[in-house]
């Protein structure tokens, strides 16, 4: 369980609008959230996915954020791009097993779903598990998580 509250990001492109809008408005009536930014697309928002992932991405990056939710056509676009900031662990993910493990094995700060892929109150569903765990620094996975980084910032791991 998480013990403080989470400051999020939510962006889509215009394929994830609606489903980005229903999980904002479940994320900002939850107890366990400290804030929501939303960085886009609007109603009538093109923006391509790459500047709105790349955007959230470094919001949770630059520490502005601690977390971020992710949505497009399929949740690949926004999480290819979302990796290509450094720091950021981003992960496609529509079951509630890799939900879970995408926080507690590697610590991934970026979710990303597909409102073409899976059903609404799924999509709903998943954000509200994710919300509720948290990466334990102290377990296994936490060397393996660093083995990315480590790479990351050396080129070597
Ligand atoms: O990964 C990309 C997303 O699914 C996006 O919403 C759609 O991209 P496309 O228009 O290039 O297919």
């Amino acid at each position: 369980m998480t013990t403080q509250k989470l400051r999020l990001v939510v962006g889509c492109d215009d394929a994830g609008y609606d489903y980005k809008e229903a999980i904002r408005a479940d994320l900002e009536a939850d107890g366990r959230v400290a804030s929501v930014l939303d960085v886009g697309v609007d109603d009538d928002g093109h923006t391509p996915y790459p500047r709105i992932a790349i955007e959230a991405a470094q919001a949770v990056a630059d520490g502005r954020a601690d977390r971020a939710i992710l949505i497009c056509g399929t949740g690949l676009g926004v999480a290819i791009s979302a990796n290509k900031v450094p720091g950021i662990r981003a992960v496609t993910a529509h079951d509630s097993f890799s939900v879970e493990r995408s926080i507690l094995s590697n610590d991934a700060q970026v979710l990303c779903m597909g409102q073409r892929v899976i059903g609404r109150e799924l999509a709903r569903r998943l954000a509200s598990e994710w919300l509720g765990y948290a990466f334990d620094p102290a377990s296994a996975s936490q060397e393996k998580v660093s083995a990315i980084t480590e790479f990351e910032q050396t080129g070597a791991c």
